[in-house]
């Protein structure tokens, strides 16, 4: 049994729900608690990250980073973490589970070792995800890399010195963090040329913000094309308390305005850089009532919805939550500029035009875009495959809630991967699931 009380690997039944109902609290970001243990393992000296979130994602970077050489301790709710500053140990294996962000983070870090290796134990979701662009910038800056056609198993050897740099960032914002959190710790720092049309302006933004919070100086133009990085730098350890995850919380805000009942959800806070805040005006411009009284928002659910057209790529993680709420809204709603979701853990424009056809929904899609026409009656009754994708198992879930029949979503244990509380938290509103043995991976 895991942490949830859930068993190791199941799929899950989503019974209909009638209301949903009470208060939860958002659990910690996911993408600050990767970036905050990785940034108090580049410190010298003790970090505690306050409120960690505990998704398998946050437990991949802690074995990493252990596996590097830091020290790490869970005390209650905190990591403490004793850094290695600029030195994790070299030939090391590391293996990142299925976490594209911790992956990627910890391959631009791997140019302070004289060797590290990257293996995952997800060889048909992580091991599919491109790693080029970001291997071609370690390799420019005169790291040695090697890799099975740019994906995983791969290794990186450094040391380099740093220097000018282009990335792309059109595929993903992660490479471009990656040469982020490597950058203050060269003897020359770095001066990032993000190239391409770039993607996810947001998270690049939290990187930002998380090297100002360890001491580190670094400035960037308006358009995030041009990052610049002194080196000789290091990080400060300290004391950061994790804000609360947008991405997984839309989920929640997705499920509660479909359903009549009142929810609130606290720990979100207004001012915050994670750009899946964007869902809660969406819902609102989808016709939701949704009050924010400080870092709490309260849901008054089962008002009617209508479709929005929207560049999704400002937040890109919440585009599967608010397409359960399209999928049930009044009209054709499309994600416009969303092709890097073709490059997560499945294909999330493909993968879920084919799940929400099973469910008998009227989907197309572009290369770059995803378009679903809502219907007031959804039959349900169905099994729908999850991708082994935790966004994919959340769009899902919103859906059965609102069915007429159950829903039964495969291997719905990837769940765990952002979000290990999601199916508890909705049984404390009202929601009731059933657990059977999984027959998915
Ligand atoms: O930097 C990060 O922590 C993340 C960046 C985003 O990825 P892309 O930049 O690939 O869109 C996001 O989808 C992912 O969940 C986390
Ligand atoms: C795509 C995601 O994560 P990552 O890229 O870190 O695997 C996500 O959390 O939806």
């Amino acid at each position: 049994m895991s942490a949830d009380g859930l068993p190791e690997k199941f799929d899950v039944i989503v019974h209909p729900a009638a209301e949903l109902r009470g208060e939860l609290r958002a659990q910690p970001s996911k993408n600050y608690t990767t970036r905050y243990l990785l940034a108090a393992a580049l410190a010298e000296g003790e970090s505690r990250v306050v409120g960690v979130a505990t998704s398998e994602d946050a437990g991949a970077m802690l074995r990493c980073l252990e596996d590097w050489g830091a020290g790490v301790e869970l005390v209650g709710g905190d990591a403490v973490i004793r850094g290695f500053g600029s030195s994790p140990r070299s030939g090391v294996t590391l293996n990142p589970g299925n976490a594209g962000a911790v992956a990627r983070f910890l391959m631009g870090v791997a140019a302070l070792t004289t060797g590290t290796a990257f293996v995952t134990d997800y060889p048909d979701s992580l091991g599919r995800r491109p790693q080029g662009d970001l291997l071609e910038a370690l390799s420019r800056l005169g790291a040695r890399v090697q890799s099975r056609d740019g994906m995983f198993p791969l290794s990186i050897s450094g040391p380099v010195r740093g220097g000018v740099v282009e990335v792309s960032a059109e595929r993903s914002s992660q490479y471009a963090s990656a040469l982020m959190f490597l950058g203050p710790l060269l003897p020359d720092g770095l001066e990032l040329r993000l190239t391409g049309d770039i993607k996810s302006h947001a998270p690049l933004r939290q990187t930002l913000d998380t090297l100002a919070a360890f001491g580190v100086q670094a400035s960037a133009s308006d358009d995030l094309s041009r990052i610049s990085i002194p080196g000789g730098q290091a990080f400060r350890a300290g004391r950061v308390l994790v804000p609360g995850d947008y991405p997984g919380s839309a989920a929640i805000l997705a499920a509660a305005v479909t359903r009549p009942g009142e929810v609130r959800l606290s720990n979100l806070r207004e001012q915050d850089l994670q750009g899946e805040r964007e869902a809660v005006a969406v819902l609102r411009e989808m016709g939701a009532d949704i009050v924010r009284d400080g870092d709490v928002l309260t849901v008054r659910g089962g008002r009617p919805l209508h479709a929005v057209t929207r560049d999704g790529d400002g937040f890109t993680d919440a585009v599967q939550a608010l397409t359960g709420a399209a999928a049930l809204a009044d009209g054709t709603t499309t994600w416009e500029n969303v092709y890097t979701l073709r490059l997560k853990e499945c294909d999330r424009i493909s993968d879920t035009r084919r799940e929400l056809q099973r469910l008998g929904l009227t989907v197309t899609e572009t290369q770059n875009s995803l378009t679903v026409t809502g219907t007031p009656s959804l039959a349900g009754g169905v099994t729908a495959d999850g991708h082994g994708d935790h966004r994919m198992i959340m769009l899902l879930t919103v859906l059965g809630l609102s069915a007429q029949a159950p829903i039964r979503i495969t291997g719905a244990h990837h769940i765990r991967k952002s979000y290990p509380m999601f199916f508890r938290h909705l049984e404390t509103l009202g929601a009731r699931f059933e657990y059977p043995e999984a027959t998915r991976a």
